[in-house]
């Protein structure tokens, strides 16, 4: 549904040039919630308004729903009539709302409606439903300085699909509120992305928001996607450094370094076996467990547990693959051979 190829973005102010993206290759697919995560200055950002055109990328194409966005004339202030339809049919979602004080909660709404140019009693009906689908009908004709964070969100939410769009692109929509709110608003587009079809593409330094509402993720740093995929298969990836961030054992115990620790994470079917006891039993090892976890992630249980088993890697080859051949993933935390035992 969103295809970026080979992104590049270079800033150039006052003689200086910034390389805000590198190359990025994204795919998203129809129906998805993906999930860009990175720190500050890694192009996050710059990527999501690269997708609407609202930053016109250096170099490389973004295609949305089939349409080669970049290959439309126009520039950032000024978009041809071409591009101008294709933005309708993308919704964006601001960190700040972005909302007109003066106007209504109705007015804000029916301000895309406007400029689409509907007539008064369609725009009516239309914000009057689009109001009701983010559970604020009661307050259409409140306005913004009188509502709280969320439900202004819930209103730039309703505003950004006025068009009825088949992306939603949101720009860290949950930043600027409590955790609470931040559940409510993350259920919200989760809800729209079933109901309607919906895809999104949401950005956000927050580790919970990907594992609470996305399918898929990539992470970005320096201006470049280092890892992407469904957060199901990230997590079966070994060292992937996605799934230690969604699911960190940080503070469980390392063990003996003359020792081998495996991490294993198991999902769906395979965390109803008892591969422990069947692997001590099968290869008479002793093995310490060192810590566990289980959470929830994209909607599926996903437990991860660290062991200790004696000896060095040389000595658990085979326990190992025992492992692996349950439909494991196991990472091999220190590849010691137990020289220092
Ligand atoms: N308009 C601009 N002019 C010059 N440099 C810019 C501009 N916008 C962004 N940059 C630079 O591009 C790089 C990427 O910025 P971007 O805002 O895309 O990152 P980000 O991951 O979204 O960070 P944050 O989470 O802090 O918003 C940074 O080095 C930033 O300083």
């Amino acid at each position: 549904m969103i295809t970026t190829k080979d992104l590049t973005k270079v800033y150039r102010t006052r003689g200086r040039e910034v390389t805000a993206l590198a190359g990025v290759d994204l795919h998203v697919r129809e129906g998805e919630v993906y999930g860009v995560v990175g720190t500050s200055g890694a192009g996050k950002s710059t990527l999501i308004r690269c997708v609407n055109m609202l930053e016109r990328p250096s170099s490389g194409t973004v295609t949305v729903d089939g349409v080669e966005l970049t290959a439309l004339p126009g520039t950032e202030q000024r978009a041809g009539a071409d591009l101008r339809a294709a933005r309708r049919r993308i919704g964006m979602v601001f960190q700040h709302f972005n909302l007109l004080a003066s106007r209504t909660v109705q007015q804000n709404v029916e301000l895309p409606l406007e400029i689409i140019g509907l007539d008064r009693t369609q725009r009516r009906r239309k914000a009057g439903e689009l109001l009701e689908l983010v559970g604020l009908a009661d307050k259409a004709r409140a306005y913004p300085g009188q509502l709280s964070g969320g439900q202004k969100q819930r209103v730039g939410i309703a505003r950004a699909l006025a068009g009825d769009p088949k992306v939603l692109l949101s720009d860290e929509a949950t930043s600027a509120l409590d955790p609470e709110t931040t559940r409510s608003i993350l259920a919200l587009l989760r809800d729209l992305n079933q109901q309607l079809g919906l895809t999104v593409l949401l950005i956000t330094h927050e580790m919970d928001v990907i594992k609470s509402v996305c399918d898929s993720a990539a992470l970005m740093r320096g201006g470049r996607v280092v890892e992407a995929g469904k957060l199901t298969e990230l997590l079966a990836t070994e060292n992937s450094e996605l799934a230690r961030e969604l699911f960190p054992l940080g503070e469980f115990g390392h063990g003996h370094p003359a020792n081998t620790v495996l991490e294993i994470t198991f999902q769906g079917d395979t965390s109803a076996r008892p591969f422990v006891s069947q692997l001590a039993r099968t290869y008479q090892i002793d093995i310490n467990i060192l810590g566990a976890a289980v959470e929830t992630i994209a909607g599926r249980m996903v437990g991860r547990m660290r062991v200790e088993l004696p000896g060095g890697h040389r000595d658990n080859v085979v326990p190992i693959g025992f492992l692996r051949e349950q439909g494991l993933q196991v990472d091999v935390l220190n590849e010691t051979d137990g020289a220092a035992a």
